[in-house]
This record gives structure tokens, sequence and C-alpha cells, in this order.
């Protein structure tokens, strides 16, 4: 089975490449510049993927990610990447540090001064839940078995052979 992700992010396409491709799903890759709407995490995905597949004339796979902090009630969620490119990870743990009790446990991680060697995005500073390690300092095998991309994509995989058998 063949699928076609359209993004502009190496890091992503790399993790899902190894996710997909360990349940034998071959990832072909197309960057194109897809406008990001506002809106909900939900609502910006969604129209993300529509005009993806519009621009390509086929089915194709997007990923939006957001990054949500409690103390700022779910935001920035889905404007996490301009977040991070203009304040940095220091910038960020300095814009939480005033919500420092309210922040200190989210549902999968918190965010902490960077660690670790990862490059990608803002792995350095995701301390995932029950680990006591960023998603930076782990292998990748480690980080996509319990990443927001494994689990996502372990469902995505899940409805494709479903597809595929009936
Ligand atoms: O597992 C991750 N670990 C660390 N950082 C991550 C991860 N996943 C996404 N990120 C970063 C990339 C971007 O700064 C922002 C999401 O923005 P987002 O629009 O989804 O990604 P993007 O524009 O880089 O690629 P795309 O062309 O697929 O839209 O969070
Ligand atoms: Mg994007």
């Amino acid at each position: 089975m063949k699928i076609t992700f359209i993004t502009g992010n190496a890091g992503k396409l790399r993790e899902v490449r190894q996710i997909l491709g360990a349940a034998n799903i071959e990832v072909d890759s197309q960057e194109l510049d897809i406008p990001e709407v506002q809106g909900s995490t939900r609502e910006v995905a969604i129209a993300k993927c529509k005009r993806a597949a519009e621009l390509l004339g086929g089915p194709c796979i997007t990923e939006d990610t957001a990054l949500c902090f409690q103390a700022f009630n779910g935001l920035p969620g889905p404007y996490i990447k301009y977040f991070l490119k203009e304040l940095g990870h220091d910038g960020l743990n300095k814009m939480l540090i005033g919500f420092a009790t309210t922040a200190a446990w989210a549902l999968y991680g918190r965010i902490v001064p960077a660690r670790g060697n990862g490059q990608f995005g803002w792995d350095p500073v995701f301390e995932a839940e029950d680990t006591g390690k960023t998603y930076a300092e782990m292998a990748s095998e480690e980080k996509n078995k319990i990443s927001h991309r494994g689990r996502a994509l372990e469902k995505l995989e899940r409805y494709l052979k479903g597809l595929n058998s009936s």
C-alpha cells in the first residue's frame, strides 16, 4: 500500500515513514504550500487536508500538529509553529513561568527547559508524562511508541487496513 503525505517538514516525514513503514505502508511525499486557516485545531487540520487533496487532485494525508498549553486554555495550539519560530525554546519557557503551578502537569506532558539532542521543533522542551525524558532525549522508536504522531498513525493504519480488506 502506498499513500502520499503532503508536508514541508522533514522531521514529520522521517517519523511518518518510520511508523507507517513498519506497517508496510509506503509513504510518498510532496511539498505543497498550503495556506493554514485560523480556527480550532480540528478546523485547521480539516481545511489543510481538503486543500491539499484539491491541489494534488487525489487522496493524500496531511498532519497539523498542535501544542496546547493548559495554562493558556489550549493556546498556542495549531499556532505553535509561529510561537516557536519567534520565541524559541527559552521564550516558550519564559512565557509559562508566570503560570508555573497550573502549567505544571498537562495531559500528556509538560514544558521544561530544553534537554536532549533532537533538532526537531519543540522536542527538547516537551517532557512526556511518566517518562522523565523529553522527546529529544528518546530514541525515535521510543518517541514513536508514545507520541501524538505514533498514536494518530496507529489509527490511520487500522483504517487503511480495514479499507483494503473489504
Ligand atoms: O513531533 C514533533 N516534535 C517536535 N516538534 C514538532 C513535532 N511535530 C510538529 N512539530 C513542530 C513543527 C512546527 O513548528 C509545529 C507544527 O506546525 P505544522 O504546521 O503542523 O508543521 P509544519 O508547518 O512544519 O509542516 P507542514 O508542512 O506539515 O504543515 O510543531
Ligand atoms: Mg504547517
